[in-house]
């Protein structure tokens, strides 16, 4: 039988009346990336958060790795490398700095530290730029640090919530390429979320999409475009299973966080 890296059974999740998740099964495969798909408040925040452990055990059963989040949260912490949609990275510290600093509080021994270090800066292409502050690099090569930071204690599951958003495709590209890349080697599984179609479309294994805390869909992306006909596009099958559009509510939401920071650009 296939390992299972994450199992949730019936999970939900409330924020007072609003019911942020309703009701989820999924499972994620060990060595496979999978796309945890939906629009602006599906719910995929709030699933990643509990399987990380960031939020109170829910009703419901998560196990990582068969750990049981509710019961063997420091276990199952072990297992996991997260890269949050917030920035994580300190701007007033090197990039090598910021990356000993994730060493260490994810207990890399002491002995091991400076080659872990080096080796997940390498493994994103920072190692030559590891020296300057954080707050010289581009938005791609901070996404890269956060990644490293997270690749620091050898996961064996690698969370990532929006790697890529508010980057160029180049950059974007790049840190895509940075994923395959540690993950050919080392067989990590990687569970991961995205506005981007085209990139669910060409880099998971399998997505699951979601809606208003449900999951709608979950198959390969090539299975969910063939069940809408031939011709489907991932974003044809977003809007079937969410029943709105990409112009809907999500996108403008983005559009308008978009606008705002190029706003911010020009003033500051
Ligand atoms: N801390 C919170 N307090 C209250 N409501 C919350 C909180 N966090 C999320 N919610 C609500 O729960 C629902 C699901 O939010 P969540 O962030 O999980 O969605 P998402 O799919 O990750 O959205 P996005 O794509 O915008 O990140 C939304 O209605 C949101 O407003």
């Amino acid at each position: 039988m296939t390992e299972l890296a994450v199992s949730c059974t019936d999970v939900r999740h409330a924020f007072g009346d609003t019911k942020a998740v309703d009701g989820v099964d999924l499972d994620v495969r060990a060595g496979e990336v999978f796309g945890l798909l939906g629009p602006n408040g599906a719910g995929k925040t709030t699933t990643i958060r509990m399987i990380t452990t960031l939020l109170p055990s829910p009703p419901g059963r998560i196990t990582v790795f068969g750990r049981d989040v509710a019961h063997g949260t420091m276990a199952v912490r072990r297992l996991i490398g997260y890269v949050p949609q917030q920035l994580s990275a300190d701007a007033t510290l090197t990039g090598r700095e910021n990356v000993a600093l994730f060493a260490r509080l994810f207990d890399v021994p002491r002995r091991e530290r400076q080659s872990k270090v080096d080796g997940a800066l390498d493994a994103v292409g920072l190692l030559d730029v590891a020296e300057r502050q954080a707050g010289t690099y581009s938005g791609g090569m901070i996404r890269r640090l956060e990644l490293a930071q997270a690749l620091v204690s050898a996961p064996r599951l690698l969370v990532l919530d929006e790697p890529t958003i508010g980057l160029d495709p180049i950059a974007r590209a790049g840190v895509w390429e940075r994923i395959q890349q540690v993950r050919a080697e080392t067989g990590m599984t990687v569970l991961v979320t995205t506005h981007y179609m085209a990139e669910a479309d060409e880099f998971c294994d399998r997505i699951a999409l979601m809606h208003k805390g449900k999951l709608t869909d979950m198959g390969t992306p090539a299975e969910l475009r063939a069940a809408l006909g031939p011709d489907a596009t991932l974003d044809d099958v977003f809007r079937a299973s969410t029943g709105g559009d990409l112009d809907g509510d999500g996108a403008k939401g983005l559009r308008e966080i978009r606008a705002t920071r190029r706003t911010a650009r020009r003033l500051g």
